[in-house]
Parts: structure tokens; C-alpha cells; sequence
């Protein structure tokens, strides 16, 4: 999952203190096939699980007010399975573009431990080394124990400062 915040250049909403620009955050979702993409969407989305989703759309947009905060997501689910390469080269076109889109790698179905084929500990360490975050989740589960909820919910500034960590890790300024 990459995710990329800016200020929206399309939007104002207004506050009682003025007008407040939304953020805007455009996630990418990468996942094998059944991983379990549409079901987070949905899930974040809508709040609800509803097994089974068939041939729906790949491109979200959904407004919510995050910590008071009005945030445009705009979400792209996407099938790849190779998930080192890939995350190399979101990092290398990243670089190209000077700037520092953060990758979150998460482990879905965490309610399925029985049919586990990937440990936690190789999800961590797959993080460490590609000097990003894992999380393990289950769409099943309550609303709040999927990741989009458990990263926002801090806001845009708790997706700002993973931003900003991996600006530190790569020393270099994000571009805002
Ligand atoms: N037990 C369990 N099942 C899940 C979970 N998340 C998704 N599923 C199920 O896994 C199946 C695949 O979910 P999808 O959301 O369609 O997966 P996808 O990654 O969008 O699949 P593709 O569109 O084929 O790439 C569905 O039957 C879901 O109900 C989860 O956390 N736990």
C-alpha cells in the first residue's frame, strides 16, 4: 500500500473558524489475487464486510472527516504479486519525482491464522528491510481493525509523519 498526501488544490470546506483546505490522499493498493483488496475498500468505506465482491470498481474516491479533518482519499486497488520489486520500484520512480510516498505492507485475513503461509516475523522483516511498516489485519473483524482506519485515524498529520520519517531514512525534503 503507498500512500501519498498533499493539500487538495480542488477543494475548500468551510470551518467555523474560515476556510480549511481538505487534504487529499491517494492510496495505492497492491495485492495478490483474494488477497483481500476489495474487502478493505469496502470495509473502509462503507464500514461493512460483505463477503463477497465480485467485479467492482478499481478506483474509489471517498471524502471523511478524520480528527476534524476533511481528507480526500482516492484509492486504486491493483493486482501484483511480486511485492519486493514492486516496492522498489515505487521507490525508484518515488525518487525520480523528489518525493517520499510511504509504503505500508500489510497482512490480511489475520483471523485465519490456521491457514497461515507467511509468518509475522517475515512480515517484519520485510518491513525492516525495505524501510517500511507492517500491520496485520482482517477485514472481518470490527471496522476499527483495519489498517486505513488505525493509520488515519491519527489524521493526515500521523500519515505526515511516516512521510516524514521516510524522507529522514532516504535524506531528502518531501515535496509539499
Ligand atoms: N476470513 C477472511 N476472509 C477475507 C478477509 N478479507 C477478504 N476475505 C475474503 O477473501 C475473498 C477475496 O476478497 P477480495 O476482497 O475479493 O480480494 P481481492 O484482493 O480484491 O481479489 P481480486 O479482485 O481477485 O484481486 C472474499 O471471499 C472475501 O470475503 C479477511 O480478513 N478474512
Amino acid at each position: 500500500m503507498v500512500v501519498q498526501v498533499k493539500p487538495s488544490s480542488h477543494h475548500c470546506s468551510k470551518t467555523i473558524e474560515g476556510t480549511q483546505q481538505i487534504v487529499e490522499a491517494n492510496i495505492l493498493l497492491h495485492g495478490a489475487e483474494n488477497f483481500g483488496k476489495s474487502a478493505l475498500t469496502v470495509r473502509f468505506i462503507t464500514r461493512r464486510f460483505i463477503g463477497e465482491y465480485g467485479e467492482i470498481e478499481s478506483i474509489y474516491s471517498h471524502i471523511d472527516t478524520i480528527d476534524e479533518r476533511e481528507i480526500s482519499f482516492n484509492i486504486l486497488d491493483s493486482l501484483y504479486v511480486f511485492l519486493r520489486q514492486q516496492v522498489q520500484r515505487i521507490r525508484h520512480a518515488s525518487r525520480k519525482m523528489s518525493t517520499t510516498a510511504p509504503i505500508i505492507i500489510v497482512g490480511n485475513k489475520r483471523d485465519l491464522q490456521h491457514g497461515r503461509t507467511v509468518s509475522s516475523g517475515e512480515g517484519r522483516l520485510l518491513a525492516i528491510s525495505e524501510y517500511s511498516v507492517f500491520f496485520e489485519i482482517s477485514a472481518v473483524e470490527t471496522y476499527h481493525g483495519v489498517l486505513l482506519s488505525r493509520v488515519l485515524r491519527k489524521g493526515a498529520a500521523g500519515i505526515k509523519s511516516i512521510v516524514r520519517s521516510l524522507s529522514t531514512v532516504f535524506g531528502k525534503k518531501r515535496a509539499e
